[in-house]
């Protein structure tokens, strides 16, 4: 049986809208295991991003509960080139969570950071490179290895793929799955797009009228 990354009960969220609350949530149940890929989707406004939000502890208005069997997930946003710091070289974005969490030398911080250029296929000479001098596609292998660099086994995506074109979305697809096999690398896959909610899911979450429906093998 597969380890389990996530998992959420009864979970209900609100916002305060004056003195009143608005509930965006009802009794959300489902459980992330690792090597999983499950794709999470529903109308604009159904409360996608509400739940990553409770997921990543930045939404407080919540009860349920939400336990986390391993680290707190990164994140992969939709615009990668928004999401990496455009002054810094690619070495430098790649390296600054482990300067952060402390523990390596100068030398491996290095070689970490090439060893995830290489795990995300991206030639090392990028290292020195600043994100406005790679293409959509290979800011989107950074932005992958710049969220496994610590060592975390849960990535919460928001729609990764809809900055791409379709044969780079087939590239990060590939990637991506490649990752889940060999490093069994859980993930929350945010998307409106059921074509590739259906190549990359075995599981989706369908959130509709506040509530969760679960639908399994696709
Ligand atoms: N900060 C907020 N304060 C009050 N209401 C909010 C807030 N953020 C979102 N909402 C409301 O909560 C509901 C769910 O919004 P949410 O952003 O979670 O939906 P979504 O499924 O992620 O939408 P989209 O696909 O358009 O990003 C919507 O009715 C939205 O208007």
């Amino acid at each position: 049986m597969p380890e389990k990354v996530l998992e959420l009960k009864g979970v209900n969220a609100y916002y305060k809208e004056g003195k009143q609350k608005k509930q965006v949530l009802e009794d959300v149940s489902f459980t992330l295991y690792e090597g999983e890929i499950t794709g999470l989707v529903g109308a604009s406004g159904s409360g996608k991003s509400t739940l990553c939000k409770c997921v990543l502890g930045l939404l407080k208005e919540y009860d349920g509960e939400i336990i986390h069997y391993t680290k707190s997930p990164q994140m992969i946003f939709q615009d990668p080139f928004r999401s990496l710091n455009p002054k810094k070289s690619i070495g430098w974005i790649l390296e600054e969570p482990l300067k952060v969490q402390g523990g390596c030398t100068k030398e491996q911080r290095r070689e970490k950071a090439e060893e995830m250029l290489k795990r995300v296929h991206l030639p090392v000479e990028l290292y020195g490179r600043y994100p406005r001098e790679l293409s959509g596609g290979q800011r989107q292998r950074v932005s992958i290895a710049l969220a496994l660099i610590t060592g975390t086994k849960f990535i919460l995506a928001d729609e990764p793929l809809s900055a791409l074109d379709v044969t780079v979305q087939a590239q990060i697809i590939a990637l991506l799955k490649e990752l889940q096999e060999s490093e069994k690398i859980c993930y929350l896959f945010v998307s409106h797009d059921l074509d590739v909610v259906s190549m990359l899911c075995s599981r989706v979450l369908f959130l509709k009228d506040r509530k969760v429906k679960e639908y399994a093998d696709l």
